[in-house]
Parts: structure tokens; C-alpha cells; sequence
């Protein structure tokens, strides 16, 4: 109550400040974006709701109930909550801007994806790696991209009662995945609620996935590091596991390795420590590596956390956390774009019915795909106004 009260305050006399002076949140946005007079909805800075500063002081205040609004406001699909949920990253990233000025460092925070196969273990390996992280003086947040519960409308993974003791500590925060919209969506969604848990002091991010479709490469793309958890089997399964994700991991882990399974994990550990060799690191600065833990017994978490931690280190001071944390922004940035495009187009009647006829005409080969296609784009850029370059 006294916080809420002291956050209600503290975003009023905020607004204030940010009526009487012109936007003093947003000093990069100013300069590069209402000087050259580019037209964009980051105006709304000038005119922010309180809703949107009570989150954004809830949230410096690490308020955990604020950090839950503003998630559930990045899902949100309302045109208005999704122009307040922008205007509440753009208060954020304002606010790390500066600070990264002040301090000269950029990143303070790690971001890490874990996938594996349903049943690997990835849930009690959160639960017990997560304690101790938290044992070593961090806070944590657990968040999901679930590509299942878009199918079966629940969430299964990420659910906080998979892990009990975790989701009970102060300095942690478990967020299920979304269960409605599509994939891209919900893993767009996920990356900018990383945002949302950093700005709360949460300073080591877990982004869990399973292995199914894109959604291991979306996680992939929004994290410093992808860590794949693979079961104590080798042989086969190592052939069946897809290619492309062993090659985009930064460290594969084989749980399990305790009791009968024992000998397993350690023939697992050689078989994909050789298989590494034929494949190309993703960074030239990092050569994955192979470990074994046991997230039953805890063996194991102090040196998966070693690893981690190297390669923040090695990644950091190489630049290359830096680089790939850019390179992301623009592959996201690109996405929005793609769907915000698609959107459009898809809730333009007139376009939608032009579609449709096409479509048909396709499906019975009248017309090639790439005709079809031309003249929808080309319709919906006349529509709109958009010159077309050559
Ligand atoms: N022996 C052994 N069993 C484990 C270990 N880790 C997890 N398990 C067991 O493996 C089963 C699956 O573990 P979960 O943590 O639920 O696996 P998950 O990958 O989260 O599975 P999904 O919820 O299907 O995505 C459970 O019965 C766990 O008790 C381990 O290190 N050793």
C-alpha cells in the first residue's frame, strides 16, 4: 500500500517534469528522431498515461506485481496497450541508455536460452541451477516460450508449480508462456519482457523452449548464450538430435548422469564432444564444450555456472555480447516489421478480397505465384502511397 502510494507520487510529479520540459526521458529520441522530423508513434512520449509511469516506477522499484502488469501489457494485443506497452520499453531503454553512458557498460545483464527434449529435465535443472544462481548473490527470472501451449490453449511449461522452491524465493521470477497467438508472436513478446525482468534487477535471464519447430532458433536469437540440455544417450540419438541445434549452442549439457545412467552420460559427453569438432562454433571466440550434471543430485551446477560464466567474460570484453545483442535488435526489429506489414494487409478489406481472388487463381494454376504476389503488393503499396523503388 505505502509502495503503491509512494509509486502513484512518484509517476505524478514525473509526468510534471515531463509536461514542463520537452521530453527529458527521451533525450536519443529527441535528437535523432524529432529533429530530422521523422513521423512516428514515438511521439506519445510527449503525453505519457500514468499507467505507464506507475509501471515504469514499479518496475525500477523492482516491484514484482508491476513487472507481472507490464508483461501482461506486452502480450496484450489492444492497439492501446500496445502503444503503452512502446512507450514503457522506450522509458526503459531511455533510462539504460543513460546509465550506460554514466557507467561506460552496456551490458550488466546475461541472458540465457535452455532447450531440450520434453522429459530431459529442463524444469528440475531450472529449479536446482536457478538456486544457485541465487546462491551466489544474482537475481534470477525464468521465462517460457512454449510452442505447445499455442496448440492445447494451457501453458505446460514454464508453469511456476514445476518449480516450487524457485518460484517461492524473493529474487526470482517465473512468467509461463503466453498460450494464445503464434509463434513469432509469443517469442517477440518474450524478448521484450527480457527487457521488462532486466529493468527490475533481474540480472540473470532464463529463457526456457523444447525443441519443436522455430522455436529454438527464436530463443536462439534473443539470448547471450544457448545452453541445449540432451538426455544420457548417445549413438542414434545423437543422430536423430537436429544438426542445426547442436550448432547454434554454446554449451550442451547431458542431464541425468547419475545411477544407472551414469555410464550413458559419459559416453553421451564424448560422442558429442567429437561431433562438436565437425561443426562450426557460432562465435570464433567460443568453442562449445559438453558437460554432464545430474539437476536430481545437484551435481554438476557449479560447473555448468563456471562455464556460463566464462563465456560471458570471453564474450564481453571481446565485444562480440555487444555485437550479437545488436545484430538481434535489427533480426527483431526486421521481424516486427514483416508482421506489422502483414497485419496491414491482412485487415485491409479490399486488399483481403484481392487476396482471396488470387489465392483461388493459384490454387488452380491460372497464375503463377510470384504474379500473384506482385500485384497484392503492388495494389497495397499504391493503396497507401508507398513510392515503390527499382
Ligand atoms: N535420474 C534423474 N532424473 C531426473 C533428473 N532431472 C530430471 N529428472 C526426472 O526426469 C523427469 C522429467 O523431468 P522434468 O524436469 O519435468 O523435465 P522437462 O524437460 O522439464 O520436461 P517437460 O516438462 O516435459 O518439458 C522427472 O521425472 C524428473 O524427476 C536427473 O538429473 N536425474
Amino acid at each position: 500500500m505505502i509502495l503503491r502510494t509512494a509509486m502513484k507520487f512518484a509517476s505524478t510529479s514525473f509526468n510534471n517534469s515531463i509536461k514542463k520540459s520537452y521530453n527529458p526521458m527521451c533525450p536519443f529520441l529527441n535528437k535523432k528522431l524529432f529533429k530530422q522530423n521523422i513521423s512516428c508513434s514515438y511521439s506519445i512520449h510527449h503525453d505519457l498515461p500514468s499507467k505507464v509511469l506507475e509501471l515504469y516506477e514499479g518496475i525500477k522499484m523492482k516491484d514484482r506485481y508491476c513487472l507481472a502488469k507490464a508483461i501482461t501489457l506486452v502480450e496484450s494485443i489492444r492497439k492501446d496497450h500496445k502503444t503503452q506497452a512502446q512507450q514503457l520499453l522506450s522509458l526503459i531503454l531511455d533510462t539504460r541508455h543513460e546509465r550506460a553512458k554514466e557507467t561506460g557498460d552496456s551490458i550488466s545483464t546475461f541472458r540465457i536460452g535452455l532447450s531440450g527434449p520434453p522429459g530431459v529435465g529442463k524444469s528440475t535443472f531450472i529449479e536446482r541451477f536457478g538456486m544457485y544462481v541465487l546462491s551466489q548473490g544474482h537475481r534470477v527470472a525464468v521465462l517460457a516460450v512454449d510452442p505447445s501451449s499455442l496448440k492445447t490453449g494451457g501453458s505446460i511449461m514454464g508453469d511456476k508449480t514445476r518449480m516450487p522452491e524457485l518460484s517461492q524465493q524473493d529474487n526470482a521470477y517465473i512468467r509461463p508462456s503466453a498460450s494464445h497467438g503464434t509463434l513469432g508472436g509469443v517469442a517477440r513478446n518474450t524478448n521484450e519482457a527480457l527487457i521488462l525482468c532486466e529493468a527490475a534487477g533481474y540480472d540473470v535471464c532464463l529463457v526456457e523452449t523444447v525443441g519443436v519447430g522455430q522455436s529454438e532458433t527464436m530463443v536462439a536469437e534473443m539470448v547471450d548464450m544457448f545452453v541445449l540440455m540432451v538426455p544420457p544417450a548417445g549413438g542414434d540419438e545423437i543422430q536423430g538430435l537436429k544438426k542445426g541445434i547442436v550448432e547454434i549452442s554454446d554449451l550442451i549439457v547431458v542431464n541425468k548422469s547419475d545411477g544407472v545412467f551414469a555410464s550413458a552420460a559419459r559416453e553421451a559427453v564424448t560422442e558429442y564432444t567429437s561431433a562438436l569438432k565437425y561443426l562450426h562454433p557460432s562465435s570464433p571466440f567460443w568453442q562449445p564444450r559438453v558437460i554432464k550434471v545430474s539437476a536430481k543430485t545437484n551435481s554438476g551446477l557449479d560447473e555448468s555456472w563456471k562455464f556460463m560464466q566464462d563465456y560471458y567474460n570471453i564474450m564481453k570484453s571481446s565485444n562480440e555480447l555487444y555485437k550479437r545483442r545488436g545484430k538481434q535488435r535489427k533480426l527483431w526489429m526486421w521481424r516486427q516489421i514483416t508482421s506489422e506489414l502483414l497485419d496491414r494487409l491482412n485487415s485491409d478489406k479490399e486488399i483481403r478480397n484481392l487476396v482471396d481472388e488470387l489465392e483461388q487463381k493459384v490454387f488452380h494454376g491460372e497464375i503463377t505465384s510470384g504474379i500473384a504476389a506482385d500485384y497484392v503488393v503492388d495494389n497495397f503499396t499504391h493503396k497507401y502511397n508507398v513510392t515503390k523503388t527499382n
